[in-house]
């Protein structure tokens, strides 16, 4: 065996949650123009790549069945386009560390779509500019680019051109509910729901920038909003429940992240977290909790 058949790169890539999602009306090619202000959490998920025969994907964790291990995997797409990309036939093994939610509204394939690629990248020590790696993330999906760079953000047009913006630390709490909910669903109730009604132009709000910024959780939690909330709620209506658990265990704001169903809880201090998780559990109106800070840095290879 060669020693280039041992080599493994592994690259940690945090989840996010849109601390406000303003949607417009649907595009001509069936997307929504948004202000997307994204913000990275203390939620990870690994992806190894490993050299092999063929592409093959393997996945662990507690959600680990939930995850596609064939070419639809956002991780597998990665490796082929980037490989293609530089006229490579290599084949690789992926491997999934899964500690996002599946189909929770916090971008966990997206995640493995932007860690694969800079694992591959690493591993093939092709070096590609961090603009060409971006224009892969965005033709993998939407929230794939903010993925790769992590930090806070607001990303424009589909949610793929990012402005890195400002932000102080926070603390969140977020609740796993059961099953997951299709992100085309969530737009197409958004649709539905705004039938007949004139949609504004999305725009980032002025003073949730400045709140992000300021690290004051308080103005935050006046400022959290969400477009597809109503219609994730209107999908899957016991979110009411585990939104009002939150509020009366003392969250100081809640909200849907991003499509959902998983919900975020913005606390004021990681005492808070664990209190608010506690009583999230207690409650029954969720699966399981997790507690985050951000922002967190975006996709990182690990020290091999
Ligand atoms: C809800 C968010 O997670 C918020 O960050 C994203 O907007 C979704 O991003 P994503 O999961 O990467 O979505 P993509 O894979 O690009 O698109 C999946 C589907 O979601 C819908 N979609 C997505 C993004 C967008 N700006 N408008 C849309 O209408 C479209 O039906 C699209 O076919
Ligand atoms: N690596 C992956 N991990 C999880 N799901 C994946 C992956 N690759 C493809 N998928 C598919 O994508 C679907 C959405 O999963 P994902 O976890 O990305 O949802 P999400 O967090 O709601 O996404 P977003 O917040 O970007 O809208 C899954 O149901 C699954 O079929």
């Amino acid at each position: 065996m060669s020693p280039r058949t041992h080599k493994s790169v592994t690259v940690r890539v945090p989840a996010k949650v849109n601390v406000q999602l303003a949607v417009g009306a649907a595009r001509a090619d069936g997307f929504h123009d948004l202000a997307n202000v994204f913000l990275a959490v203390s939620l990870y998920d690994e992806v190894t790549v490993t050299p092999a025969e063929t592409l093959t994907v393997t996945c662990s964790g507690p959600d680990a069945d939930q995850v596609p291990l064939d070419r639809t995997n956002l991780a597998a797409r990665a490796a082929e386009i980037l490989a293609a990309r530089n006229g490579r036939s290599d084949a690789v093994h992926l491997h999934i560390a899964k500690n996002i939610p599946v189909a929770g509204g916090m971008a966990g394939g997206s995640a493995d779509g932007a860690g694969a690629l800079l694992a591959c990248d690493a591993l093939w020590g092709l070096g590609t500019p961090r603009a060409q790696l971006l224009e892969i993330c965005a033709e993998l999906g939407s929230d794939v680019p903010f993925s790769l760079v992590g930090g806070a953000a607001l990303g424009t047009g589909r949610g793929e051109l990012l402005t890195p913006v400002e932000a102080g630390t926070f603390h969140w709490v977020f609740a796993v509910a059961d099953g997951g909910l299709s992100t085309p669903a969530v737009f197409r109730e958004f649709d539905r729901l705004a039938e007949g009604r004139s949609i504004p132009v999305p725009q980032a709000a002025p003073a949730l920038l400045t709140a992000l910024a300021s690290g004051d959780a308080d103005a935050l939690a006046a400022t959290l909003a969400n477009d597809l909330q109503p219609a994730a709620l209107s999908l899957r209506p016991q979110l009411a429940a585990t939104l009002e658990a939150g509020t009366s265990a003392g969250a100081l704001a809640t909200l849907v992240s991003g499509s959902g169903p998983t919900t975020a809880f913005l606390v004021r201090d990681p005492e808070s977290a664990l209190k608010v998780a506690a009583a999230l559990e207690a409650s029954g109106t969720c699966r399981t909790t997790r507690t985050a800070t951000s922002p967190a840095p975006g996709a990182t290879v690990l020290p091999s």
